[in-house]
């Protein structure tokens, strides 16, 4: 499987998580370890700015986790700058997961605040990868903006509806010259293999491991399917068709009788 390199860093796993909604921290550290994934993103909302030793950073504290602090709970463009420049200085990384959802009900992302932001973030040296609804023009505009991959939706965050975009994403990974993660309403390995399949570079899954029953078992589900997914797309899948074509060639064995 080939590896993925965004900005220039290379990742071996496929599957970017989340730090939501796990039941307890030592839960959330176990399963993001389980799922194999490099980069964990962390909502900037729930870092204790003052505190060093804030207990949820602790559990990321692992040399293969690499952090993408997001900018959840801004609503325009102005506040996510802000909450981007304030990530950089807590946790002391450029890159940044932009999100701007103006309306907590469904939580879609706002196209014209998010792109008026990956603009002034790239200016200011953000390594830029905009969480975005599945618009193929607005992907196309965010990757000459400068940004450094683009995350467009499957479905709403938490809805763990699957891949409802599935069209416009197809269309966004066959323009696309930056990365492509499918994030958000991946709700079960499935869709995250069908992602990889359809040829997504990554995926990044918060609530349907965080949630499951068992989210260690669940996130090494995920893991073994964006693999599966990926390795599959890679090798070439066939094409489909609507009539049958026999496996066996059928002439030869009727000849004979
Ligand atoms: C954690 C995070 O960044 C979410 O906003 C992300 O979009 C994942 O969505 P799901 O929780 O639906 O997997």
């Amino acid at each position: 499987m080939t590896p993925l390199i965004i900005s220039g860093h290379t990742f071996s796993s496929r599957l970017f998580t989340g730090t939501g909604k796990f039941s307890s921290l030592q839960l959330m550290e176990d399963a993001l370890l389980a799922s194999g994934s490099e980069l964990v993103t962390v909502a900037l909302k729930r870092v204790d700015m003052h505190n060093q030793a804030d207990d949820m950073l602790q559990h990321l504290r692992h040399p293969q986790l690499q952090l993408l602090p997001n900018t959840s709970g801004v609503r325009t463009a102005r506040e996510a700058v802000y909450a981007a420049q304030l990530a950089r200085e807590a946790l002391e990384t450029n890159w940044v997961k932009l999100e701007i959802h103006p309306d907590p009900r469904y939580l879609l992302p706002d196209p014209i605040e998010t792109l008026k932001a990956a603009e002034e973030l790239v200016k200011l040296g953000f390594i830029v990868l905009p969480y975005v609804h599945a618009d193929p023009v607005l992907c196309k505009r965010l990757e000459e903006a400068g940004t450094a991959a683009v995350m467009p939706l499957g479905s709403p965050i938490g809805s763990n509806k699957g891949l409802k975009t599935a069209d416009f994403l197809e269309i966004i990974i066959e323009q696309s010259n930056i990365p492509v993660v499918v994030d958000a309403g991946i709700g079960s390995p499935s869709d995250a293999a069908k992602a990889m399949e359809m040829g997504a570079d990554a995926v990044l899954v918060n609530t349907a491991i965080a949630v499951a029953q068992d989210p260690v078992a669940m996130a090494q589900a995920f893991r073994q399917a964006v693999i599966a997914g990926r390795m599959a797309y890679e090798a070439g899948l066939p094409p489909t068709g609507q009539q049958a074509v026999a496996s066996s060639p059928l002439i030869g064995f009727l000849d004979e009788v």
